[in-house]
């Protein structure tokens, strides 16, 4: 068990870089399994544990796999298993994200059911409708989906009832190589979708319109391993604009592509930061009481769900009263109680909260509810008096790389403690900080590359 520490009241100014993109990653990785022959590299892996689960899960499928310096290598010329396990799948909902790929290449698949998480139920009915559209016979017992192709799967036209992110990856992975044209219709428009239909390109795909809301996919015989390079984390990028915001700060986000963050730099314009971005990255900067501003979270270009925990961190201490309206996912206000144990007074009714300004937040011991909360805390905890403890630390580690290291380095006062198990010892866990050469502690380097 571990704990992130902040204490608030340090200005963030510098530099920091972006890394790459979890939300790419894990289905660019998913879609490795697709090269028949020759190896995958992919460049700008972020060192994350969701990167790592992946990774266990190819692994488990038979395919060869290294991770040195955030590039990673497949080779899925020889798969051995068309099984995703709950051990993996239990662990991170994206696993699932294999099935397109493995009924694509193998003709049948089984994978563990992709449970519900904190943020909302999450199912997988859109995914499932592409695969049986495109000729699959999917079955569902003892907690797995299985799917079976009779032959090669079929191109088909399916209209998505939600622009589902995944159940466009997933189907767009499998129409690959099915007999013929596939059209998904309403499809996710994110710019994950524009990175992962490149890279299936690169392995000697045809996918057209990935990034507009039809997609069309002509299927081919086979795909080969190819070279990648992963989009930097747009949502990353967003939280450390918030941080640097929050502090009143003067940050620049290297890496960070405007483009793909129109409306949280809208948004943030709007409250009256200065948001300079250029062709390397985006400046930040923070030097007048901001305004409060009303967000409404919708697939992209809409204002993305994983920056709405951390967007409320900075309308608390806004200036009024804002509405933050959740659409995407039914259950993403779970920070919420989070932050009023830091002072914060907000009123949720049905998917809306009425977030009110001028918060003057306290430390407290809260937890990250999810990947995000636990961002959008760490951020409250930037300009808190006193000391915060943010508990619920495997959440973040999912997609922040190095989090204390790139705040340290804005100068921001955070750094982690390994709790001992409560069985094991009842040693008191200091809070103090460790001297600055001690601090960052925590190494993200994959240990089994
Ligand atoms: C690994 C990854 O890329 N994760 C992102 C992806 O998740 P993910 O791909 O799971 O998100 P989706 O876009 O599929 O989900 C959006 C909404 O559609 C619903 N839905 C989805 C599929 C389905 O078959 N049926 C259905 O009802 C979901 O319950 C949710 O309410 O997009 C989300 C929305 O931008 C982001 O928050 C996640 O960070
Ligand atoms: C919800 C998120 O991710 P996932 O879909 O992997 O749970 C997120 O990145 O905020």
């Amino acid at each position: 068990m571990s704990k992130f520490i902040v204490r608030g009241g340090k200005r963030l100014t510098g530099t920091v870089k972006v890394s790459g993109a979890k939300n790419s990653v894990l289905p660019i990785i998913a879609a490795s399994l697709l090269g028949q022959e020759g190896e995958s590299i992919i460049s700008d892996a972020p060192p994350l544990d969701d990167v790592m689960t992946i990774n266990k899960v190819l692994e488990s499928l038979g395919a060869g796999i290294t991770y040195r310096d955030e590039v990673i290598r497949v080779n899925a010329q020889n798969l051995t298993s068309s099984e995703a396990p709950y051990e993996w799948v239990s662990k991170m909902r994206a696993s699932f994200l294999v099935m397109g790929p493995l009924l694509a290449r193998l003709g049948e698949t089984r994978i563990s059911m992709p449970g519900g998480c904190a943020i909302g139920t999450r199912p997988i009915d859109q995914h499932l409708k592409g695969f049986e559209a495109m000729g699959a016979k999917v079955t569902l017992g003892e907690g797995y989906v299985e799917a079976k192709s009779d032959g090669r799967l079929r191109g088909a036209k399916i209209y998505l009832d939600f622009a589902s992110v995944g159940a466009t990856e997933n189907i767009m992975m499998a129409a690959t190589m099915a007999i013929g044209t596939t059209t998904i219709e309403n499809a996710a428009k994110e710019p994950e979708i524009v990175d992962l239909a490149n890279y299936l390109n690169a392995m000697g795909a045809v996918v057209r319109g990935a990034g507009t809301d039809t997609i069309r996919i002509e299927g081919v015989d086979k795909l080969v391993g190819a070279p990648h390079t992963v989009i930097p984390d747009r949502i990353e990028a967003g939280t450390y604009m918030v941080a640097a915001a929050i502090t009143g700060g003067d940050v620049y986000v290297e890496g960070a592509i405007a483009d793909h963050l129109g409306p949280v730099v809208a948004k943030m314009e709007e409250m009256g930061v200065t948001v300079i971005p250029d062709e390397n990255g985006i400046r930040v900067i923070a030097d007048k009481p901001l305004r409060a501003v009303d967000i409404k979270t919708l697939p992209y270009p809409g204002f993305p769900t994983d920056m709405q925990s951390q967007m409320m961190a900075l309308l608390l201490s806004s200036t009024g009263t804002s509405v933050v309206t959740e659409t995407v996912f039914e259950n993403r206000f779970m920070h919420v109680d989070q932050f009023r144990l830091m002072n914060a007074e907000i009123k949720v009714e049905g998917r809306s909260s009425f977030v009110s300004g001028e918060t003057k937040f306290v430390g407290a011991k809260v937890t990250a509810t999810d990947l995000r909360a636990g961002a959008a805390l760490i951020c409250a905890g930037l300009v808190a008096e006193g000391t915060t403890e943010v508990g619920g630390t495997h959440h973040i580690d999912r997609g922040y790389v190095n989090l204390t290291e790139k705040l340290v380095g804005l100068g921001a006062d955070i750094w982690r403690v390994s709790m001992p198990e409560p069985a094991a010892s009842t040693e008191a866990v200091t809070t103090e900080a460790p001297a600055r050469a001690e601090a960052p502690a925590f190494n993200v380097q994959p240990t089994w590359a």
